[in-house]
């Protein structure tokens, strides 16, 4: 994994609280931007400390550059109080601080005293966020400059279905066949996975870009990547197969307007996917909100295109997926090969595939219309991913779930409960104004300390903010057998900790009324009304989505009230 990833994400104040200055290794070979970044700072770092430079090594300079994600401020302030001069007595408190830079500076011009050294390492400390000045907002009618901007649809889905299905390969070669990836890139997958010794899995390796997963050969995160059609703009949301990783699954299902199930045709292979992974992964995407379902019965290479396996497969599915409540007018069946392409953008020329009239896989996914959008509701968004960027040292990334933002919006960001601002935002790499609910956003912020922001976290209006509640009631469609105790509870990003506190009913599962009140347990497939109580206040509200886990293991799914 590149050291840049491993730290999107982190939470620095408490690990810069736990740093004591040690720890940094060359073991782990720099990614070139990684490498540019540390030496651009290095210098930056020995600037500021101007005459005192000489007191610190490179290796510290570094050590604490990389534990603070080459924030060259904390660094500087870190190595001043810890090297350089250490404070005796609690400094006294500067209301006077300056902004980050300016301290750099004035650090450089001044450096060789203790007292302003100390002076400026507090300094560092006392900085304060709402020093910035507010970014402008143009105060646009989002909806109207919506609907005049006539763009293209937005849609994302995500990618479902056993360990191996093919899931990756597949992705892989729709970016490959739509241009959205080169041969070039491809041949160099090749040969770096042949000198690996697997070299199937060139194509997977166009979406399992880490290294730790290349050489497991495994989904670990959730990989997104992007492509456009003619009509709409697609967000591919590879969800991993290990079981391991069912949290990243949820996450992916909790952002997706439908559904790719893919499933491997191989020999023996669709049945023991159906015990594992498939049957699980479509019962979570439906309690996740996911209605419709494109099947992509996969490998059908492997059994000469046969049309008898394909029709067992989307007789057996079709079963349970009905039995699991999704209906039948909303899933697809679509034969393919994710290895060959056969299928996916462009027909299958294989003469044994013939019997096969309906539409591509892309043609599929350009008809699957996208679920209404909340566009006039107020803004809840989902930080799906927290980065340093060369816009702000503090970005986030994610869908907007509901209502619209621009640039120079204030944010609240729950549960911390504190402001932010939006420095400007961009969509699919493209600096844009505002953006829309079903759109996947970068926000740059500004006027916010990083550590009130973290993955999981909901960003919404300060108007209309969502509320931090520590109790709530779900009715809830059990996996398992259900009874007081500990659960995790994940909704989309967020995984919390919290109690099944009492079960007040168990329901008719197509009515909803009241079969029997607080019943000991409740069995698998069953409907029931629960009580939860969290560690701590998270955000949630009524008609949002929670997934219950225990020891592992997906115990129930179901709707907040
Ligand atoms: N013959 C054939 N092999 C395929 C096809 N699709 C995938 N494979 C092979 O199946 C293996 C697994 O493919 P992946 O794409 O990594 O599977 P995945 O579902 O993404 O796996 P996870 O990331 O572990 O969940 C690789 O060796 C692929 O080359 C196909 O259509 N035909």
């Amino acid at each position: 994994m590149s050291r840049h990833q491993a730290y999107r994400n982190y939470d620095y104040e408490n690990d810069l609280e736990e740093y004591d200055g040690g720890n940094y290794s060359d073991e782990e070979e720099l990614s070139p931007e990684d490498e540019a970044q540390m030496k651009a700072a290095t210098a930056e770092v020995s600037t500021a400390l101007g005459n005192e430079a000489h007191k610190v090594s490179t290796a510290q300079i570094q050590q604490s550059l990389w534990h603070t994600y080459y924030d060259v401020d904390k660094t500087v302030a870190y190595l001043l109080n810890k090297f350089i001069a250490p404070p005796t007595t609690k400094p006294p408190k500067n209301k006077e601080a300056a902004s980050n830079k300016k301290l750099a500076s004035s650090t450089k011009k001044k450096g060789g005293s203790d007292e302003k050294t100390d002076q400026a390492a507090d300094g560092v400390k006392a900085l304060k966020i709402n020093d910035t000045p507010l970014p402008k907002s143009k105060n646009l009618d989002v909806l109207s400059e919506f609907e005049k901007s006539k763009s293209k649809k937005s849609a994302s889905f995500v990618v479902v279905g056993h360990v191996d299905a093919g899931k990756s390969t597949l992705m892989g070669r729709l970016l490959l066949d739509l241009n959205f990836v080169d041969q070039r890139t491809i041949e160099r997958y090749r040969k770096e996975a042949e000198s690996m010794g697997k070299s199937s899995f060139a194509l997977a390796w166009v979406l399992d870009q880490r290294t730790e997963e290349r050489s497991r050969g495994i989904t670990i995160d959730i990989a997104t990547n992007k492509f456009e059609t003619a009509t709409t703009s697609f967000t591919i949301l590879d969800a991993p197969g290990h079981r391991d990783f069912i949290p990243n699954m949820i996450a992916g299902a909790s952002q997706a307007d439908f559904a790719i199930l893919v499933v491997d045709a191989a020999t023996g292979a669709f049945e023991s996917g159906l015990k594992g992974q498939t049957r699980e992964h479509a019962l979570l995407i439906r309690s996740m909100g996911v209605s419709r379902v494109l099947v992509a019965v996969n490998k059908l290479d492997t059994v000469g295109w046969s049309q008898e396996r394909f029709d067992e497969i989307e007789q057996q599915v079709s079963g349970f997926l009905s039995a699991t409540g999704f209906q039948l007018t909303n899933v697809s069946f679509v034969p393919v090969s994710g290895l060959l392409g056969d299928n996916l953008v462009n027909r299958s020329q294989d003469p044994a595939a013939s019997w096969f009239t309906g539409e591509t896989l892309v043609k599929e996914l350009e008809n699957s219309e996208p679920m209404v959008r909340a566009l006039d509701k107020p803004l809840r968004m989902t930080i799906s991913e927290v980065f340093r960027s060369t816009q702000s040292p503090l970005t986030i990334s994610g869908r907007i779930d509901a209502g619209s933002l621009q640039a120079g919006d204030a944010l609240l960001i729950q549960p911390s409960g504190e402001k932010a601002y939006i420095k400007s935002l961009e969509l699919d790499s493209e600096p844009v104004d505002w953006a829309v609910a079903g759109q996947n956003v970068v926000i740059h912020l500004s006027n916010i300390d990083p550590i009130h922001v973290r993955v999981g976290d909901i960003v919404c209006d300060p108007k209309s903010p969502i509320g931090c509640i520590d109790t709530f009631t779900v009715k809830v469609l059990a996996f398992d057998i259900l009874m007081p105790g500990q659960v995790d509870v994940h909704r989309g990003r967020l995984h919390a900790s919290g109690q099944i506190m009492e079960m007040p009913a168990l329901l008719d599962k197509v009515k909803g009324t009241v079969v029997k009140k607080n019943p000991k347990i409740v069995k698998p497939a069953s409907v029931a009304r629960i009580r939860i109580k969290m560690g701590s206040k998270v955000p949630l509200e009524a008609g949002q989505r929670v997934v219950l886990r225990s020891n592992g293991e997906t115990i129930a799914a179901g709707l907040l009230e």
